[in-house]
């Protein structure tokens, strides 16, 4: 594919944003056009078999507080045609190897094909191979009902009610989000415990809380070979086997979540015992595959699958609508009309929800690990700006910390707002939820509108010299997304996959593989090298001073 700069439908737009896009004055343009609302509106429907909603859930993305026109929407449409946005897409379901840089498939939507669509990689029938897709699921099902029920039990005969996942990135930002975003469907005699950092404090913290009679480990990791997650898991394994004096049962207190059979059996945890996935599924997509199991064990594995029932509907919305009509393809498309015409450097996603406290960090690994990349397709960097840094918090919580910013700061800070209509704990006669909404309201209206110093002096008593402190610019954009009910399994699935292939519509815009994350390599290879040298003699060989100073006074400092 062509670089994105090199595509008529850029030098287009480009002259689009000189001649409309810089002017276009939000306010201005809802009111010289009543039907905006409907115009920039697309919703889609989760069937009332998997939404939380006994008449179904409808989920609408309002993008009408965005700087576009019609005009603009159809130009980023031709965009995404001559970038071949369609032909990717197509391709990935297709289990074509777009990952270019690895040689793989990129075929997580498989994980959550609950309609058994046929899907091949290689010739091979995902689904329906021998532990192939619905072989695990099975799997996963079978064990979660045994573990919730205390049919599975530990080495002294008692049910097991503490889970500790042990894994970092992929294989634990998803679980962590999901269950946290479920946590109502949670069952309440689980403990959950998450455990990432290479930091001490974070497994001891966990250990500290468990019995090693009633404590499941699920070691979590695609390649088994992190370092981070090994050692978290040998620390486990040690503190489980002298809590129990040698005679606990690693078969019945440890599990794998992994593709690498030859790693997990080595490290002493039955085969039986793992849960398999393939190298097509990427560690940011992999809460859909056997790295769910944390998740299945929470709320159980109804909920699981429709949770990845509500993922499959956007999937199928994702490859069926028409471009214009397609929902991720228009948030991908905002983005990089922003990044790429506005200059805009960062995306801020905030939900209205407190159980959705972690999917803004979800986001930053699944949008910024595909897209945080310079080389395009022909191996030369991209003369455009690429992956947006994405951040975001809770609301109301943001507004009272970094919202000062997004309202009157130097900085184009483009927002998508969630709420959803009910809520799981519509306390105090629904007077939470009620100002919860009012604010996710009168946030993107705010933003919008903006307030003039005509505006601030009209509020009377206002002195004069504080009036520009006081105005607002406004005309600032925002994408609200309004799920029609409570957010349950299937409505966080379809979120959740909106965000996914709003990425890859932005990662087939600009021409690089989304797939890959060759980033994270240089750092773990230098710790590496570094965590001998503190084991060895002086301050290391080969660093800069600054590095080498560092060493040398962690080693004095530390005692090491
Ligand atoms: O599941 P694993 O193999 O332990 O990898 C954990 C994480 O490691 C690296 O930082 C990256 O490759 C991530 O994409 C991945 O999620």
């Amino acid at each position: 594919m062509a670089p994105a700069n090199s595509l008529s439908a850029w030098s287009d737009l480009q002259a689009h944003h000189e001649s409309v896009g810089k002017t276009i004055v939000l306010k201005d343009a809802f009111k010289s056009d009543p039907k905006r609302f409907d115009k920039f509106t697309r919703k889609v429907t989760l069937p009332a078999d998997i939404s939380s909603g006994s008449n179904g859930t409808d989920i609408i993305f309002d993008f009408s507080k965005n700087l576009i026109t019609e005009e603009t929407l159809d130009k980023l449409v031709k965009l995404a045609e001559e970038a071949g946005v369609e032909k990717k897409r197509d391709a990935m379901f297709a289990g074509e190897k777009i990952n270019f840089t690895e040689g793989r498939a990129v075929y997580h939507p498989a994980l959550r094909n609950v309609t058994n669509q046929p899907m091949k990689v290689d010739g091979v029938d995902v689904m329906n191979t021998k532990g192939g897709v619905n072989e695990v699921l099975e799997h996963m099902r079978v064990f979660s009902e045994q573990v919730r029920s205390g049919e599975w039990k530990g080495y002294t005969g008692k049910k097991l009610t503490t889970i500790i996942n042990i894994g970092i990135g992929g294989s634990d930002l998803g679980p962590v989000m999901v269950t946290e975003a479920l946590k109502h469907y949670g069952a309440k005699d689980l403990t959950l415990h998450f455990v990432s950092n290479i930091d001490g404090t974070h497994i001891a913290e966990a250990l500290a809380d468990s019995d090693p009679e009633t404590t499941l480990f699920l070691i979590a990791s695609k390649t088994f070979t992190t370092a981070e997650t090994t050692t978290n898991a040998n620390t486990a394994k040690t503190w489980f086997l002298e809590k129990t004096g040698g005679k606990g049962d690693i078969a019945k207190h440890f599990v794998a979540l992994s593709t690498n059979e030859s790693e997990v059996t080595k490290f002493g945890i039955d085969p039986a015992n793992m849960f398999g996935f393939e190298s097509w599924v990427g560690g940011r997509y992999s809460v859909w595959s056997a790295i769910g199991l944390s998740v299945v064990l929470y709320v159980g594995f109804d909920n699981f699958h429709k949770f990845l029932a509500g993922a499959h509907a956007m999937d199928q919305h994702f490859q069926k609508a028409p471009l214009k009509e397609n929902i991720p393809v228009i948030g991908g498309l905002l983005s990089v009309w922003y990044s790429n015409f506005y200059g805009a450097q960062t995306h801020l996603v905030a939900p209205f929800d407190q159980y959705l406290h972690r999917f803004p960090a979800y986001l930053q690994q699944l949008s910024m690990e595909s897209n945080g990349k310079t080389i395009t397709s022909d191996g030369t960097p991209a003369k455009y700006t690429t992956g947006p840094v994405v951040f975001g918090e809770p609301c109301t919580n943001a507004q009272h910390s970094f919202f000062q910013l997004v309202h009157q700061g130097t900085k184009l800070i483009p927002s998508d707002f969630i709420l959803a209509a009910k809520s799981h704990n519509p306390v105090s006669n629904n007077l939470h939820q009620k100002m919860l909404a009012s604010n996710y309201l009168a946030q993107a209206e705010a933003l919008m509108v903006g307030k003039t110093a005509e505006e601030v002096r009209a509020e009377g008593n206002v002195p004069e010299e504080l009036v520009p402190h006081k105005v607002f610019m406004g005309n600032r954009p925002t994408t609200s997304i309004l799920v029609g009910g409570l957010i349950g399994p299937a409505e966080l699935g379809a979120l959740i996959v909106y965000y996914e292939h709003l990425t890859f519509t932005e990662g087939a815009v600009w021409d690089i593989n989304s797939f890959d994350q060759w980033g994270v390599e240089l750092g773990k290879v230098l710790a590496k090298k570094i965590l001998k040298e503190i084991d060895e003699e002086g301050a290391g060989s080969g660093h800069d001073s600054s590095t080498g100073g560092l060493l040398g006074a962690f080693k004095a400092y530390g005692g090491f």
